[in-house]
């Protein structure tokens, strides 16, 4: 649950028409740990076994159990809002009120349509007021939302709302550029396409910050 869905608001006051909620059942949190994982591999059991997989070979036996603890405790653990990283902000003693650009973030999410890894990398940027935030707590932000069932445009925005409401500012840039193992490994087979996705607000909606960030994020490492 974002924070914004903890807070109900209402997503006509977002910077762009549409709801960022990641659509979860009203007793998404009523289970243990626990109990997902013993539900998880009961039922990924059962998909072994109708796939004809032989659950007594030494290999596959601890797989469902595997499966269950992966997705509750690592690759969707981006669904509880515990884990929801907290916001480490100092103040901008040093009234630095220029781009901060944390580029080539690495991104792992989940596909929501096939379940399947997304991988990438997420550069985000801020123009700070008041408050400048560790620089390590922008990869949790984006880690956390990449830790659920994603599509890239929701999983963008979701970081990019989270950035404006922590560090209490409009101005800020997230760009997302992903491989999606949906497109690569199945379906359209297609191994060289890449999905580029942005969201934009305050100052960046203007050409001249939205040039700087892009300047930034291509610009070549020494
Ligand atoms: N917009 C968007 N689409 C996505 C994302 N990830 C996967 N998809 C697409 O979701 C769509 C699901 O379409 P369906 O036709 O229901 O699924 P499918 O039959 O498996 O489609 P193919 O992938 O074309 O074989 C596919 O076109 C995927 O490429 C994403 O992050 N954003
Ligand atoms: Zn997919």
């Amino acid at each position: 649950m974002d924070r914004r869905e903890d807070n109900n608001q209402d997503p006509e006051e977002d910077h762009m028409p549409g709801s960022l909620d990641t659509p979860l059942r009203p007793d998404a949190f009523v289970l243990t740990d626990e109990q997902k994982i013993e539900g998880i591999e009961y039922h990924f059991k059962e998909i072994m076994q109708l796939l004809g997989l032989d659950l007594e070979d030494d290999s596959l036996k601890g797989t469902p159990r595997r499966v269950a603890k992966m997705y509750v405790q690592e690759i969707f653990d981006g669904l509880k809002p515990e884990n929801r990283p907290a916001a480490r902000l100092f103040e901008n003693r040093y009234g630095y009120r220029q781009m901060l650009v944390e580029r080539d973030i690495t991104l792992y999410s989940s596909c929501e349509h096939h379940f399947v890894p997304i991988i990438g990398k997420a550069h985000v940027a801020y123009i700070p007021n008041e408050h400048v935030i560790g620089l390590s707590k922008l990869n949790r932000i984006v880690q956390y939302y990449g830790r659920r069932p994603q599509v890239q445009e929701r999983l963008t925005r979701q970081i990019a709302q989270e950035l404006r409401d922590v560090l209490k500012t409009d101005n800020v840039a997230v760009l997302i550029e992903a491989d999606h193992l949906c497109v690569m490994s199945r379906g359209v087979n297609d191994v060289s396409s890449s999905t580029i996705t942005s969201e934009y607000s305050g100052l960046f909606e203007q050409d001249a910050y939205r040039l700087e960030f892009m300047q930034a994020i291509r610009h070549n490492k020494s």
